[in-house]
């Protein structure tokens, strides 16, 4: 049985070695020495050209509760040995970091850094789990959801997942992201309660079953509801749910809105282009037909090839689950950090250069061409830098620094906003709708060739010179380190 406390918070939805180290971290007195900690992810998810950045209004809920209830610290009291000290420590926390965030719907890329945490070093260590925990999933169905929307033209998205999703919350929170990717509707009715997301329903297979005849169920129904979509596909869709939907539709004239029917098993680009066909000759060429069926972008995409006559797409387990690529693999890292009242940046080095984090508290900047407003690539500068003051810049590759371009008449949009400062929010949250139609803005500039489906091009992010050089100096440093450990031996 899950234990109830009316106090419950979610402060200690964090990893236990997160107040492990802050515990360190206090009895050294280094608690509140300045840091700086970045979260980016290392591949494009799905192999996608971009990705969506979603979770934002979370995470601000999240920091803005944070604080640690009196049954927080019973609970620490006794499962962990922590001392009376540390746990009144705790007991006064308040969070009074600095939290930098791209703006959601935003469009953004592997190896640049999303969110930056700025502030004590016990503060920045405690948020990270609900972090990247917020950011992984909501980000990684945002993009799935904008995949989805990128092979369906102008038809309607449905969001079905609910009843497939990893649990409630990822049921709740999944749907408002696949909002922002591009979906027009959601059957989840909390979700649009919550965040005036519209609702959409038709019925499902027991209405049919209950009565055991098309007709009779489908008379039912419309005499229980204006809008009205028939699913079709319970005993012989051509044969009886179609015909039984015309012949409802028909009796019921101007009491119904016969919106159209749904398709939810067989070979769905033969069975709707005989379902259009019936529709068409019966008189009802704006009845709609809607599918569903473990569809995601490529099965949507191959149904259009083969001419399928689908104009509402109902999209739930492939959506919501992130079904061919389950973790998006977003990190957060030290990058800067106070020593001797100087601060120092940090590394963690690879074998792997991919992998080879970039040291410093950065910007991203997104350049855009003056003319169009098309995008030339994300440029990462220290934080201190600014493009803007530049007339041309120089982009190169960060690992194959041959690849490069300059770029004059540009325009440098600065990624990453302030949403807490010094523990206060000072934010102004865009509405859900904005972030949606932001994040489609955001999509409309960006090439082609990077949002194509299939193996698309590599979206340029580039590190200023000065970034650049103040990351191989930092390699050179700590190679040197190592080399004279290894002579000391
Ligand atoms: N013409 C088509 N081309 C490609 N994929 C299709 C086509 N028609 C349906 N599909 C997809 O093929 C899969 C078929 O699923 P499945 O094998 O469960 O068959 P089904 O028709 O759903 O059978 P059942 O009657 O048991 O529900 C689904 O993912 C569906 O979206
Ligand atoms: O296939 P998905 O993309 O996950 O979409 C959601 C599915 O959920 C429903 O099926 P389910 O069998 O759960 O219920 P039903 O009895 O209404 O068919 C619906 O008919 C879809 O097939
Ligand atoms: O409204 C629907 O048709 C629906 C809702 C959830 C899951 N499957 C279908």
């Amino acid at each position: 049985m899950v234990k109830k406390f009316p106090d419950d918070s979610l402060t200690l939805h964090t990893d236990a070695y997160q107040l492990n180290m802050i515990q360190t971290y206090w009895q050294e007195g280094i608690q509140n020495k300045h840091a700086v900690f970045e979260v980016f992810f290392r591949k494009m998810p799905f192999d996608s050209g971009y990705a969506i950045f979603a979770g934002l209004e979370r995470i601000i809920d999240y920091v803005q509760g944070l604080h640690f209830s009196k049954s927080d610290i019973e609970y620490l009291r006794e499962a962990t040995g922590y001392t009376e000290e540390f746990l009144k420590y705790l007991e006064n926390f308040h969070f009074s970091g600095t939290i930098r965030s791209v703006s959601e719907g935003d469009l953004v890329f592997n190896n640049e850094p999303i969110i930056q945490v700025e502030g004590p070093l016990a503060d920045c260590q405690l948020i990270e789990t609900a972090l990247l925990n917020v950011v992984n999933y909501q980000t990684l169905i945002a993009t799935k959801a904008s995949r989805i929307k990128s092979v369906v033209g102008s038809d309607k998205l449905l969001e079905f997942g609910t009843r497939r999703a990893q649990e409630m919350d990822a049921a709740l929170w999944g749907t408002r992201a696949a909002y922002i990717g591009g979906f027009d509707a959601t059957s989840n009715v909390r979700a649009g309660k919550l965040f005036n997301i519209p609702i959409s329903g038709t019925h499902a297979h027991a209405l049919v079953q209950y009565y055991m005849n098309d007709y009779e169920a489908f008379k039912a129904y419309a005499t229980t509801h204006r809008d009205c979509v028939f699913l079709v596909d319970t005993f012989d869709t051509l044969r009886s749910g179609v015909p039984n939907a015309i012949r409802v539709a028909k009796e019921m004239g101007d009491k119904i809105n016969f919106l159209g029917v749904r398709i939810d098993s067989g070979d769905m680009a033969y069975i709707s282009k005989r379902v259009r066909e019936q529709l068409d000759e019966a008189g009802f060429p704006d009845a709609k037909i809607y599918a569903s069926n473990d569809l995601d972008e490529k099965t949507i995409q191959n149904l259009k090839m083969q001419g399928a006559k689908i104009e509402v797409w109902g999209v739930g387990t492939k959506l919501i689950t992130a079904y061919d690529q389950p973790a998006l693999g977003a990190v957060y890292k030290m990058v800067s950090i106070e020593r001797d009242g100087k601060m120092l940046d940090t590394i963690k080095l690879s074998n792997n250069a991919e992998k080879v984090s970039t040291p410093g508290k950065k910007q991203i900047w997104r350049i855009t061409r003056k003319s169009d407003g098309k995008s030339e690539g994300d440029y990462i500068t220290l934080f201190d830098e600014d493009p803007r003051k530049d007339d041309s810049l120089y982009m190169f590759h960060p690992n194959f620094t041959y690849i490069n371009k300059i770029v004059s008449d540009f325009e440098a949009r600065p990624l990453l906003q302030t949403i807490f400062e010094d523990g206060k929010l000072v934010y102004d949250r865009p509405s859900l709708d904005e972030i949606k139609h932001f994040s489609r803005n955001s999509l409309d500039l960006l090439w082609d060739e990077y949002k194509r489906d299939l193996n698309p091009q590599e979206y340029p992010v580039d590190l200023s010179q000065r970034c650049y050089d103040n990351k191989m100096n930092i390699i050179k440093e700590v190679r040197e380190y190592v080399n004279e450990l290894k002579f000391s031996e």
